[in-house]
């Protein structure tokens, strides 16, 4: 048995038309949804994630708005772009790409987004709301792997979901998307100190992995049929001497999972629509 995959560039495709016929009726009644971005220093990788950021944006209708700064920028520099961003009519949601610089303070910078312009979700003030219920933008990645799974029916009602990584941007707010009412599925978070990883994994007809460990689940951890998702994503050097990406999950999981949302064509485009969706909503409440 191979398994079928969810493929998230289509989904993300689908998503971005129906966010143009949105963005279309905002212009009817004279509003454009602004998305910027703010880079700092000229990380190649970065450069491409932001460069992609602002093709999606052309290809909605979304106005882009780019700041970029020199790798040795301040604090005090930074600090500036973020309060002309907050009090920018135009801007209706923006990001900072990470990493920053490590002479930067990601944690005092993520703070100084105006929590309603905050397009990843990531606000420590919409994290909170998120642990509340209360509505706020949602972090992309977690929203990116929801939808899709909607999208796909698979359902997550009463499911047993492993999610494999605690971090911030994906784990931990996954774990909270997960056991809304709206979704209602029973979450297992396991992490590094998780005794005994294979016997969670096994247990759970969703097994999400974001721990960026190349290969890390492996056929043995999956039971047959369950849906697993690669949300890892970390560049190793291959044998020829090329930089490439990999996820975590070993090549053999597909032939024991029912469903696989791979990596690359998977979460990742995902994570770009619901950055545009982000800003598309934030637009639309005016
Ligand atoms: N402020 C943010 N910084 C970073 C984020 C983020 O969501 N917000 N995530 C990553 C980088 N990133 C977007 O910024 C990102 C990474 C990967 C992909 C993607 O589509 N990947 C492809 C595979 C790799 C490739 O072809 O480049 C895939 O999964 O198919 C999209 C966005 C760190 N920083």
């Amino acid at each position: 048995m191979t398994a079928t995959l969810l493929d998230g560039k289509a989904t993300a495709a689908e998503i971005k038309d129906e966010l143009r016929t949105r963005v279309k009726a905002l212009a009817e009644r004279g509003a454009v949804p602004g998305l910027g971005t703010v880079l700092v220093g000229s990380d190649p990788g970065s450069q491409a994630y932001v460069n992609g950021k602002h093709r999606d944006c052309a290809e909605v209708g979304i106005a882009s708005i780019r700041r970029e700064l020199p790798a040795d920028a301040t604090q005090e520099q930074v600090d500036r772009t973020l309060a002309e961003l907050n009090a920018d009519p135009a801007c209706h949601g923006y990001i900072v790409q990470l990493p920053l610089p490590a002479h930067l303070d990601t944690q005092r910078v993520l703070e100084l987004i105006d929590p309603e312009k905050d397009a990843d979700g990531l606000h420590p003030v919409n994290l909170g709301r998120l642990v509340l219920g209360y509505d706020a933008p949602l972090p992309c990645t977690p929203r990116g792997i929801v939808e899709l799974l909607r999208r796909h029916e698979v359902p997550l009602r009463g499911a047993n979901v492993a999610v494999v990584g605690r971090g911030n941007t994906v784990g931990r707010p996954l774990g909270l998307l997960l056991t809304r009412r709206s979704e209602n599925a029973t979450v297992t978070l396991c992490h590094t100190g998780t005794l005994d990883l294979a016997a969670h994994t096994r247990a759970a007809d969703i097994v999400i992995v974001a721990a960026g460990v190349p290969g890390l689940l492996t056929a043995e951890m999956v039971t047959p049929g369950a849906v697993v998702v690669d949300v890892g994503i970390t560049r190793v050097i291959g044998s020829d001497g090329k930089g490439r990406y990999t996820g975590d999950v070993a090549p053999e999981v597909f032939e024991v999972a029912g469903k696989v949302v791979p990596m690359p064509g998977g979460v990742g485009p995902m994570t770009r629509a619901m950055l545009l969706t982000n800003v598309v909503e934030r637009a639309e409440r005016g």
